[in-house]
């Protein structure tokens, strides 16, 4: 499968910081693949996300070194808009992705697509399709403005799958959202993947990270410490050398091990818990 992202050996840093937020980080991200960044407060999660769709260097001057490579090209040969088009962004707080110009939730949807010059009933289907998938469709006629958190993080997320971009950076999608919210979000996320869309996630949600996402980005203090496949990220015991949340099942099954309970493997997954410490038992007692 071929590489839609390559970053190599990428350092950045802000132009009015002394530091380097961003150390010499080198990962590459397959066509169709869900990974989840993940790291504590300051780690440079959104700054990466934001190397991605090229604001940094483009909008967010300072310095850059390295490469970072979308879909064959170096990022710096882009134009913002072109980029624009492949990389659908959606911010970390939904209040600064509402365009401010649109006086209700369909209308906001269908801004970009009025934007490219698509005919108005493309662009009425492509909306209906989209509010009927993320569920907002009660809300077409509503005022972006009088949304609650949750409902504006459901038409952020809407007004940039309608555009259809190959690649997806979402930026803690989740914030505002109750837990029933938050699942119907990451099944849209989901079906996003199932249509071949390349997803990246930043979230703080193990339990769903372990769920849905293929792989794992882990950023400390700047520095990519740990990357690979989701299971093997969770159990490996450098994980728990950041101080960073596990999935909650991980997290139980960590602790029995500490008391003495053995298990066959380290669950992810809530189900995998019960099959973890059954295999162990067969095994002792056969
Ligand atoms: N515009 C900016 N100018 C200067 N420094 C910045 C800017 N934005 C972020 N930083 C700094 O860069 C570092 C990484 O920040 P970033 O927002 O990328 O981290 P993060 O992992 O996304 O954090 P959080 O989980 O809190 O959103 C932090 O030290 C932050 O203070």
């Amino acid at each position: 499968m071929k590489n839609i992202i390559e970053i190599k050996n990428m350092s950045y840093r802000y132009p009015v910081s002394d530091d380097f937020c961003l150390k010499n980080i080198t990962f590459s991200i397959q066509k169709g693949a869900f990974t989840a960044i993940v790291g504590n407060n300051g780690a440079g999660k959104t700054t990466l996300c934001n190397a991605i769709r090229g604001f940094v260097p483009h909008f967010y001057k300072g310095e850059l070194a390295g490469e970072v490579i979308v879909d064959g090209k170096q990022i710096v040969d882009y134009q913002l808009g072109q980029l624009g088009e492949k990389i659908g962004y959606v911010f970390q707080n939904p209040f600064s992705q509402i365009s401010g110009v649109k006086d209700s939730v369909f209308n906001e949807v269908a801004y970009g697509l009025e934007n490219l010059g698509v005919p108005v009933d493309e662009i009425i289907q492509k909306v209906e399709d989209v509010l009927k998938l993320v569920n907002i469709e009660h809300l077409r006629g509503k005022n972006p403005f009088e949304l609650s958190g949750g409902q504006r993080q459901r038409v952020a997320l809407a007004a940039i799958i309608v555009m259809d971009p190959d690649i997806l950076v979402i930026d803690e999608p989740t914030s505002q959202l109750d837990p029933i919210g938050t699942e119907d979000i990451f099944d849209v996320i989901r079906l996003m993947k199932e249509r071949g869309k390349t997803v990246l996630l930043v979230e703080h949600k193990m339990d769903l990270i372990a769920e849905y996402a293929d792989n794992i980005l882990v950023l400390h203090e700047g520095a990519l410490v740990m990357q690979g496949p989701v299971r093997e990220v969770f159990s490996d015991p450098k994980y728990a050398t950041f101080n960073i949340q596990y999935p909650h099942v991980t997290e139980v099954a960590l602790n029995l091990i500490d008391i003495g309970v053995p298990l066959k493997f380290i669950p992810i997954r809530n189900e995998e818990l019960p099959k973890a410490l059954k295999m162990e038992w067969e095994e002792n007692n056969d």
